[in-house]
């Protein structure tokens, strides 16, 4: 069921009456979703239901066939400062070092060579990563590449985060290291977060409401209100609480067909 967003309390981020089509395909139809302000929210539907397509309209590297994305209150016409993009497979540039790949986005903004070294040392320390400031990518494990990918988008300051699947191409242990990373990474900054994901574990664990998407076309088919304390830790996965949250999620993922699209 799509939700519209309450009025009292304007959103962040709004998608409204979305629609994407290749060729006669829709793979989008009707998109209507909201993220408040500091909220961490997670959409989750198997592979091929659109859940890329939606984020790349949101990140502005693709356009809707109608509806809009607003950022607080404005429509997003094409990429921007204002949205933070992590990708599954880190997109670091292999040839500069840690701090430079965080120090990027910061250079060709203009902002000083004293502000970016204040940033860069900043998010740094935020991730965890002060002693590898002056190692190449190469040298990190993929968990430490995707903390430099995190830190170099939130260097950016962006307005929201987007991220498409982004513990996708980590091994199980690393992976649950990153959510318990993630989680209290979110409390310290506070930053907006919408994320991708067909673990549903992850988005439970991770946010504070899911939207479950289904295919053919792609649509909004539930929201979900995560109701767990803010404070989380790996164990809350073992709740009868939380494992409640996830069989309603199974169950409603089971309604959808196969996915007949590559
Ligand atoms: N540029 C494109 N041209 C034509 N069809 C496309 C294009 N991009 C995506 N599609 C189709 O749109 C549908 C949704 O793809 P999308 O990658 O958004 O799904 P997804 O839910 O993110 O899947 P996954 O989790 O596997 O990445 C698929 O049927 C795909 O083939």
């Amino acid at each position: 069921m799509n939700q519209a967003a309450p009025e009292s309390d304007s959103p962040k981020l709004e998608v409204k009456g979305l629609y994407k089509t290749f060729d006669r395909l829709v793979v989008l139809e009707n998109i209507n979703l909201y993220l408040k302000a500091n909220e961490f929210v997670c959409i989750v539907g198997a592979s091929g239901c659109g859940k890329s397509t939606l984020l790349n309209i949101i990140a502005g590297l693709a356009t809707p066939t109608s509806g809009k994305v607003l950022i607080d209150g404005e429509p997003v016409l094409g990429p921007g400062c204002d949205r933070g993009m992590i990708f599954q497979n880190y997109s670091l540039f292999p040839w500069l070092t840690v701090s430079d790949n965080i120090g990027f986005g910061l250079s060709l903004k203009g902002i000083t060579k004293a502000e970016q070294q204040e940033r860069i040392h900043y998010y740094l320390e935020v991730v965890g990563l002060k002693k590898f400031s002056k190692a190449y990518p190469k040298q990190l494990s993929g968990g430490m590449k995707q903390r430099v990918a995190i830190a170099r988008a939130l260097a950016n300051e962006p307005e929201v985060l987007l991220m498409d699947e982004p513990f996708g191409a980590l091994d199980a242990q690393t992976k649950e290291q990153m959510q318990q990373f993630m989680i209290e990474l979110w409390s310290k900054t506070q930053t907006t977060i919408l994320t991708i994901t067909h673990d549903i574990e992850e988005g439970i664990f991770l946010s504070q409401r899911m939207y479950v998407m289904s295919p053919h076309p792609g649509k909004i088919q539930e929201e979900t209100a995560i109701p767990l304390p803010s404070d989380r830790h790996l164990d809350l996965k073992l709740t009868p609480e939380f494992i409640n949250i996830k069989r309603h999620l199974i169950q409603t993922l089971r309604e959808n067909p196969l996915s007949e699209n590559p």
